[in-house]
């Protein structure tokens, strides 16, 4: 039985550190799990570094990527999206990539299980966890976000409406709440840019607040990429970019696939 957990731990590493088709995870892990030894998964995968896989592992093929439209979304929210979808890379029948530079990155309230070999890992990892952004159901009331990158400028800029339960101050937005989309959004560019990493630091300047319910451009850049360290500067600006409401710095350090899944 013991043998059988090493081995699963292996192939577990072996699939979370190279890009394999998920039929392939499917099957390996179907087949093995029952002997999953979650500690020995932990301590192995603490030693892998740098992740090989595509810049955004995520597909589409989620049952729902929370980064699409809804009927909550308001029409400014749905015309800056449109705005960027239509400037994004297309894929044609041929295999010729039409359009771009931005891409829109899918998002899940569990990253983990879409994840390349994270599918049986977020069963009995913390299996009722979600993304904090992505744990409320009623659409619109809380985070409603999309974001997309642009792979040549290495920019970012994510559509933000700001749902009624995000409320701070009397009818504006929970300086929190400002924290948590801005920390998401270059996060996510960091990880985008440099593979798996954590916030180390976060420094914010609130400028004007930002009223409840309205839609806001947050655009992260980076700074400097030394080794480790993926350093992004952040502003959330009103939606035609004429007033500064928030700036931030954020410091992210690269880390082992283990430490993200502790
Ligand atoms: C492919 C990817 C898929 C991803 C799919 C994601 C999908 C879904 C997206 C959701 C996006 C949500 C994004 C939320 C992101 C969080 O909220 S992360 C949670 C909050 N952050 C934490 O809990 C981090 C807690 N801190 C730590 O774990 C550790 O301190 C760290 C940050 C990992 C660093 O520790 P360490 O690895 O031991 O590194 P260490 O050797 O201490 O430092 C390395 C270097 O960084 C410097 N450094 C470290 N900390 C600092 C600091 N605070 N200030 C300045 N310098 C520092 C050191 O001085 C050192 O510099 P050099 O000497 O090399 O020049």
């Amino acid at each position: 039985m013991l043998g059988r957990g090493l081995q699963m731990t292996r192939v577990i590493c072996r699939l979370m550190s190279r890009k394999l088709s998920a039929g392939l995870h499917r099957n390996i892990l179907k087949n093995m799990h029952p002997s999953i030894d979650i500690w020995s998964v932990r301590s192995s995968l603490k030693n892998i570094r740098s992740v090989t896989m595509a810049p955004w592992p995520f597909s589409s093929s989620g049952p729902r990527d929370y980064s699409l439209p809804n009927p909550s979304w308001r029409s400014e929210m749905q015309r800056l999206y449109e705005h960027y979808n239509s400037m994004c890379e297309v894929e044609t029948e041929g295999g010729e990539k039409l359009k771009g530079p931005w891409i829109r990155l899918a998002s899940y309230n569990r990253a983990l299980k879409y994840a390349p070999g994270g599918q049986c890992l977020s069963k009995f990892l913390q299996a009722k966890a979600r993304l904090f952004t992505r744990n409320i159901e009623e659409q619109g009331a809380g985070f409603e976000y999309v974001v997309f990158v642009n792979k040549q400028e290495k920019t970012c800029v994510c559509v933000f409406q700001a749902g009624h339960l995000l409320e701070g101050p009397p009818g504006l937005v929970h300086g929190g709440a400002i924290a948590t989309i801005m920390d998401s959004v270059t996060g996510t560019h960091a990880a985008y840019l440099s593979g798996p990493v954590m916030t180390a630091n976060l420094t914010i300047n609130y400028r004007s607040p930002i009223p409840l319910g309205s839609v806001v451009l947050v655009h992260s850049s980076v700074g400097e990429i030394d080794g480790r360290k993926t350093l992004l500067s952040c502003q959330v600006t009103s939606s035609d970019g004429s007033k500064l409401h928030t700036e931030a710095t954020g410091l992210f350090i690269s880390v082992s696939v283990g430490n993200l899944l502790m």
